[in-house]
């Protein structure tokens, strides 16, 4: 056995050899250039040494296979040359080990992802492990670059063109399972068997039982079949043509990496392996020194830190979380108690007023897990186990031991201070009561509390088992470990939590406010409905604000609306528009009454042309898409820079998340204070001042804002 600085090199007496990864001082296996520098002479002893059969890669780390290619080497190379010499040395050694004259068979257990993948997709055999631990993926396109390993190459070969275009243009994780259903993996086994299944694995190939392409991996059958028919021109151009397309529908032009990887396919399966892999580099070097890349990076960091904030400034531990109680059966409820019982594996009793809220509620995770189950992400068993952990009631009983109470009834004051003071009555002395209110302030619900100090703000997104962020709202009073213990349980739920002080709209409400408005105030002046959500659309936004507010409902819109107008004044104040709207009994989706139409076949997609005679507007003022996009990213960013000013959020960092996770703020900018960063915040400021000369002092800058600009500061280093 011999020891190196990233890996182990052991020769067993059974003619395999055996190269355990494991990086000092890194949580995750990743490839570094100095790891390859030595692996490459190793592979080529492996070579010349007659004594060895065949070779098992694996990782000497719990959990972890390789997590890809070392994402800070992207932020110290300077020229995209730099950047596609990266890609290229990596070609050369990834060539090498596909071209090794012995079986290689990677032994993958835990997250597989990016470069990670892109090695085991040059070893002629991969067997994987059945923990749910075990992911493959390319997910370099969420960080704005591409596979740079040949994963544009391989993956298409192994796989077919289609699905490897699936993969590589959305990220997306495979679970064990649907690896070995699309050929990424031609083995699962539990994880102690792993070792064993690729010794076994590398006799087969030796013995020939499997086939080598002239690519260096080995083929089934129904890969061999998709292969002939991609093969075919004709074939290969209706699959990239439909990609673009999807594409272009999805990133309007924002994001260039999807398109770079389009091209590196097409190129490579028309022009061969050679071509596609020198294509690959270039584009790969030209990504990684985008603007775009070095937005969705920084993403990428600022989730990594967030991962290991307790939320607080001090020390404070969270406690042990064994059962939580949920209030209200509603939409909210169901999600919260979803990811409560499921991703965060806790013991979870819901109560409602109504033994069918209740059913609902239960139906609502058995609806969740079922889709699980058909995707044999979980077996029927363990969605049994779950299942039972979830329970019912239309009273207190069973809430006597629950150690939080999240309570998601209706947005009315007397109510939540009912819930407050039935929670302390029922539950245990040191039982934390938080509410997941998205418009009453928490000190104002904590005034009806005995214990103060126990109530938190827990807000969630709806649908909540897919938005990734919930916002905790701490108060004056509000103790360290209850935070610490709010923010353990979200990072459990599978959320990305920030901490925020208590004011009026928290951080996320308050600033989407005044982009909402402007949008009711561009409308009230005869901007079409449409133009409006096309143009935030264009800009990057996941749906226009038109479409949202039909979604979030105009009557918790206007609800949230006149608290804000009141703390903040007339820069905030709520266009006519939505008052009249509300008025006409119009709630948006919900009551099928909003801007679109969701009668017959329009669901949503029709705008409802009598909403402008409901405002005694006609929709034909012209303002230029690019303009209701500017206005409504200036207004975003100013505001997010008072409440970065007030204290209202801990820093720039949670600020951009809780942008891009809770509303969507487009990910390319990197978020509000990324965005006035890479603007520059002077002229931030002259753009505001350009639009308050124009349209009033809703545009004025933040005196943060004015003072940086004299400053020449910005919000990140
Ligand atoms: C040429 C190639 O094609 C290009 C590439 O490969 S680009 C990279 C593609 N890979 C990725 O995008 C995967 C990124 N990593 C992840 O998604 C997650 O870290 C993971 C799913 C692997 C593990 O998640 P989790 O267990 O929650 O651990 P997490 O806290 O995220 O990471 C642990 C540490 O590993 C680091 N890390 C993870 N992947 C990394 C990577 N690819 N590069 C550098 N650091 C990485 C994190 O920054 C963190 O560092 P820290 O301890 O110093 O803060």
């Amino acid at each position: 056995m011999s020891d190196n600085t990233f890996f182990t090199f052991e020769h067993q007496d059974d003619g395999i050899a055996v190269i355990s990864i494991d990086l000092p001082g890194e949580a995750q296996n990743v490839l570094k250039m100095e790891f390859i520098e030595e692996l490459e002479p190793v592979v080529e002893q492996i070579k010349t040494d007659s004594s060895i059969k065949g070779l098992i890669i694996k990782s000497g780390k719990e959990g972890s296979f390789i997590a890809g290619a070392d994402i800070t080497m992207f932020g110290k190379v300077d020229t995209a040359d730099d950047a596609e010499q990266l890609s290229t040395t990596g070609h050369k050694f990834f060539n090498a080990l596909e071209k090794l004259n012995k079986p290689v068979v990677a032994a993958i257990h835990g997250a597989c992802l990016g470069g990670g993948l892109e090695l085991a997709l040059s070893c002629s055999g991969r067997v994987i492990s059945d923990s749910p631990k075990t992911k493959l993926g390319l997910p370099e396109v969420q960080l704005g670059v591409l596979p740079g390993g040949g994963g544009t190459q391989r993956l298409p070969r192994m796989i077919g063109i289609a699905p490897s275009l699936d993969m590589m243009l959305t990220g997306k994780q495979l679970f064990p399972k649907q690896a070995k259903k699309l050929g990424l993996a031609d083995e699962v086994v539990p994880e102690a068997n792993l070792m064993k299944a690729a010794r076994k694995r590398i006799v087969d190939l030796r013995k020939g039982k499997e086939k080598k392409t002239s690519f260096g991996s080995y083929f089934t059958m129904k890969g061999m079949q998709k292969l002939v028919l991609e093969s075919n021109p004709i074939g290969r151009n209706i699959i990239f043509d439909q990609a673009r397309k999807t594409v272009e529908k999805k990133t309007k032009g924002n994001y260039p990496a999807p398109k770079k990887i389009i091209e590196c396919v097409e190129k490579g399966m028309s022009q061969g392996m050679e071509a596609g892999l020198a294509i690959e580099a270039r584009n790969f070097g030209q990504l990684v020194v985008s603007p775009e890349a070095k937005a969705l990076i920084s993403v990428f960091f600022a989730t990594t830190e967030l991962k290991k904030d307790n939320g607080v400034d001090s020390d404070a531990e969270a406690v042990a979380l064994r059962k939580v109680g949920v209030l209200g059966g509603g939409l909210m409820g169901s999600g919260i108690a979803y990811v409560s019982v499921d991703k965060a594996g806790k013991q979870v009793r819901i109560k409602d007023i109504s033994p069918e809220g209740v059913n609902s509620a239960l139906n609502y995770t058995w609806k969740l897990i079922s889709k699980k189950m058909k995707k044999r992400i979980v077996s029927p068993s363990d969605a049994r186990r779950t299942m039972s952990n979830l329970t019912g009631t239309t009273d207190y009983s069973g809430f006597k031991d629950t150690d939080m109470v999240i309570e998601a009834v209706f947005e009315d004051l007397d109510l939540k201070h009912k819930m407050v003071q039935d929670v302390e009555k029922h539950c245990s002395d040191n039982t934390i009561f938080a509410t997941n209110t998205s418009s009453i302030p928490i000190t104002k619900i904590a005034e009806g509390a005995k214990k103060p100090e126990k109530v938190v703000g827990l807000h969630y997104f709806s649908p909540v088992e897919k938005m990734p962020l919930v916002e905790i709202i701490s108060t004056d009073k509000t103790e360290d470990w209850v935070i610490a213990t709010c923010v353990e349980l979200a990072k459990k739920q599978g959320k990305t939590p920030i901490v925020v002080n208590d004011g009026a709209g928290f951080y996320v409400n308050r600033i989407l406010a005044p982009y909402i408005n402007e949008a009711g105030i561009l409308l009230s002046e005869g901007v079409a409905i449409e133009k409006l959500d096309k143009a935030m659309v264009q800009a990057g936004f996941p749906v226009g604000p038109i479409t949202l507010l039909d979604e979030v409902g105009i009557d918790v819109a206007t609800k949230v609306a006149p608290i804000l107008e009141d703390a903040f004044g007339e820069r905030m104040a709520t266009p006519k528009a939505f008052e009249k709207l509300k008025n006409d009994d119009r709630k948006g989706k919900k009551n099928k009454r909003g801007f679109y139409k969701y009668d017959g076949s329009s669901k949503g997609k029709e705008v409802d042309e009598s909403v402008y005679s409901v405002l005694g507007v006609s929709p034909d003022k012209h303002v230029d898409a690019k303009e209701i996009a500017e206005r409504g990213l200036l207004l975003m960013a100013n505001e997010a820079a008072r409440c970065l000013d007030e204290n209202i959020i801990r820093s720039a960092r949670d600020g951009d998340i809780g942008a891009i996770f809770g509303i969507g703020f487009p990910p390319f900018h990197g978020g509000p204070f990324r965005y006035m960063d890479s603007l520059g915040v002077d002229k931030v400021v002259e753009r505001l001042e350009h639009y308050q000369k124009l349209h009033g002092d809703r545009f004025a800058p933040a005196e943060v804002l004015v003072k940086m600009k004299s400053n020449s500061e910005s919000f990140h280093s």
